[in-house]
């Protein structure tokens, strides 16, 4: 059996750190976005962060941070994966010199073989919805755009929720998921129940998978 990791996104509270920890949860993302609803400051980030028991890695968000801001916060939270949901080049996110995921933003047309080869320092690409806010959106993606070999962990993102992760998770095949919205009460307001319910939803997955 495999065993797919599991990403809660978007966390701004330390009751929703332990809830999502005791939901079983591999990563906890805190998005360094100052535009998104669920933005914590690198401060509020490394607070939440001390929180984590050992095998749970803090992954810290940017969309089109300055070096310096993404210097600063990586330097605070030093046990950290760095997500680029942005536009960022392969070279600055490699410059950050810390392991590092990609978010590809789906759509039609887009070669994710091609990004794939173009981004080839990647610890894994995050696969989310083209949206014009970046991410956490809660809105799902054809997942039939995903190539049959992604040479590279694939982490299957974008409008997951408890109802069909599942389907997600047998029918893509993904390293890890990764959720927000989908386990919400309101935009960064994590609900206990949602996130026990999709991480049992995963494991159902897992069980079913030869
Ligand atoms: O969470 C946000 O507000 C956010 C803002 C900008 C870029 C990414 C963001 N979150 C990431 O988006 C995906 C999908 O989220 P959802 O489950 O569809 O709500 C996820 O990777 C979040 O980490």
């Amino acid at each position: 059996m495999s065993r797919t990791r599991i990403k809660i996104c978007g966390l701004t509270r330390e009751a929703d750190v332990a809830d999502a920890v005791e939901a079983g949860a591999d990563a906890l993302g805190f998005v360094l976005y100052p535009k998104s609803p669920r933005a914590v400051t690198p401060e509020r980030a490394a607070e939440l962060a001390r929180r984590l028991p050992p095998f749970v890695t803090p992954v810290l968000l940017f969309v089109n941070a300055a070096p310096e801001t993404i210097a600063h916060a990586v330097r605070l939270v030093p046990q950290a994966l760095v997500q680029f949901h942005g536009d960022e080049t392969p070279e600055q996110c490699a410059a950050v010199g810390r392991p590092w995921l990609r978010a590809a933003r789906m759509a039609p047309g887009f070669d994710l073989l091609d990004f794939a080869r173009r981004h080839p320092g990647a610890t894994g690409l995050l696969l989310d919805t083209h949206v014009e806010a970046y991410g956490g959106s809660g809105k799902v993606f054809d997942w039939s755009l995903i190539p049959p070999s992604v040479p590279v962990p694939v982490v299957l993102s974008g409008g997951l929720n408890p109802a069909n992760v599942t389907d997600g998770v047998l029918r893509v095949r993904p390293w890890a998921v990764d959720v927000s919205s989908g386990v919400e009460r309101d935009k960064g307001i994590k609900d206990a129940a949602l996130m026990r319910r999709f991480c049992q939803a995963v494991r159902e997955a897992d069980a079913r998978t030869a």
